[in-house]
């Protein structure tokens, strides 16, 4: 299971664009790349709530309701400005694919503009399933939203390892007794680091040599 921002997709740059031009509206003051990669990893909702209370009085949760309705709707417009894949992530994926692994994406992303960004960068046949924050009543760092994929794909969780960026990657992958591989040019990487990721992939280029994937 792939996590998709900050793993697969370089997003922060619309994530940023978007919450700018939000805060904009509403005279606030326009947080810098930097302060929203830290932001990112919890789902638009987070996101938005974080945007808000960092450039001024936190939103009311009516507010906050309307504000991520808004969100997505510019984000809806802006979903790959300057979103960029990672280098060599589609032919590493395919090499996985052609090993026999079934590849999934589980993000803490609304699960429509996921559909949107894999169909975006042509990751769609790549996957057999995508599942975003909004998919089941939970989302990581729930173990559940591992488990629950796992469960619709009939797959075997004993057989699955889960790729993300963030530490919601890194313990939901512990909460559902799977192991974690933490990519290191995402966003949050250090927090995820201190919580002992199973291995660590720097560049895609290595991925096919981790230890799970190799021979
Ligand atoms: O959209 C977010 O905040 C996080 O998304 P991710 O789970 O794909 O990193
Ligand atoms: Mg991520």
């Amino acid at each position: 299971m792939c996590d998709l921002d900050g793993t697969l997709i370089d997003s922060a740059p619309d994530l940023a664009l978007t919450l700018c031009l939000l805060l904009r509206q509403d005279g606030r003051r326009e947080p810098d790349l930097a302060e929203v990669k830290n932001m990112i990893g919890d789902g638009a909702t987070k996101l938005v709530e974080r945007g808000y209370a960092a450039t001024g009085d936190k939103l009311s949760e009516d507010a906050l309701t309307i504000k991520v309705k808004e969100f997505l709707s510019i984000y809806n417009d802006h979903l790959a400005v300057g979103t960029v894949l990672y280098p060599h992530v589609t032919e590493q994926l395919q090499a996985l694919k052609h090993k026999g692994w079934r590849l999934a994406i589980c993000t803490n992303k609304p699960f429509a503009p996921t559909r949107q960004l894999l169909s975006l960068f042509d990751l769609e046949p790549l996957f057999e399933k995508a599942v975003g924050g909004d998919s089941y009543p939970v989302k990581k760092p729930d173990g559940d939203h591992i488990l629950c994929l796992l469960k619709e794909m009939d797959a075997d969780p004993q057989q699955a390892i889960m790729l993300g960026d963030g530490k919601n990657d890194v313990l939901a992958a512990r909460n559902a007794g799977i192991p974690s591989i933490l990519f290191t040019q995402g966003y949050g990487t250090e927090a995820a680091r201190a919580l002992g990721p199973d291995y660590i992939l720097d560049s895609y280029q290595e991925l096919s040599s981790l230890p799970p994937f190799a021979g």
